[in-house]
């Protein structure tokens, strides 16, 4: 069933079996730019670009996946379902709840926690809290360690809400289930990974902090969020 309602791509060739999915398309473009060579452009539907090229030898896909559990929902299943996309590993920005963590650290995500209705609504998992790909991660942490760059395994909450009323609420989640960050869309791409039997990782970099109040720019967000997409790069 290509092209997709969201992707416009004829030649299911021109992607990669891994995919490296930040939620900024922007992002998206500065890998591309930044690390690839032979890049193709492979999507502009609604300005979620996507590109395929080169890093050294090693042929790979970057695309945005927008912002919150629908959207990567469905970029995700149709690059799974549709282009025969193997591993997705997001590449993403999170807010710390924890104290220990600080701005630019890296998180690998084994876990993510939500209440959102994703995993049951599709049908896959009543459960609320889903793991990433444990031979993706081992491939993440060796790369990782490879290039002396520390990145830590954690648990976190996909939330469908990025403003919320009371700003403390994060607090109770910390504390129930240990969500050490937030951000928006693991929870549904490891779902997607689950029912259609591929591969889904996360690597995040600290943003902001809900307990210092400290944050990065938004240019900062879309370029300077380089030793994740490093570490993603080396594990291919
Ligand atoms: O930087 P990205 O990958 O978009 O990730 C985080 O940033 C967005 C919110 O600003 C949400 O998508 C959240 O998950
Ligand atoms: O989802 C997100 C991402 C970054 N920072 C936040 O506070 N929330």
């Amino acid at each position: 069933m290509i092209p997709t309602p969201h992707i416009e791509l004829e030649n299911k060739d021109l992607i990669a079996k891994t995919v490296l999915m930040p939620g900024d398309p922007l992002r998206a473009k500065f890998i591309a730019d930044t690390f690839l060579t032979k890049v193709e452009k492979i999507n502009n539907v609604r300005n979620m670009f996507g590109y395929t090229g080169y890093y050294g030898k090693k042929k790979v896909t970057v695309m945005g996946s927008g912002m919150g559990m629908p959207s990567i929902g469905i970029y995700s299943y149709e690059l799974y379902s549709f282009y025969d996309v193997e591993k997705i590993i997001r590449i993403g920005s999170a807010g710390a709840y924890s104290p220990d963590l600080k701005l630019y650290d890296v998180l690998l995500v084994e876990k993510a926690y939500s209440e959102s209705s994703y995993a049951k609504t599709m049908g896959v998992s009543n459960r609320k809290i889903l793991s990433s790909s444990k031979s993706l991660n081992n491939r993440l942490l060796k790369a990782a360690d490879k290039l002396d760059i520390t990145i830590r395994p954690v648990l976190i909450h996909s939330s469908d809400v990025f403003y919320r009323l009371k700003a403390d609420q994060f607090k109770d989640i910390y504390k129930t289930y240990g969500a050490e960050a937030v951000e928006m869309e693991s929870f549904a791409l490891f779902a997607n990974a689950k029912a259609l039997n591929k591969k889904a990782a996360c690597l995040l970099t600290v943003s902001d902090s809900l307990v210092t109040h400290e944050k990065t720019t938004a240019q900062e967000r879309q370029e300077a969020f380089t030793k994740m997409m490093e570490v993603a790069l080396n594990s291919l």
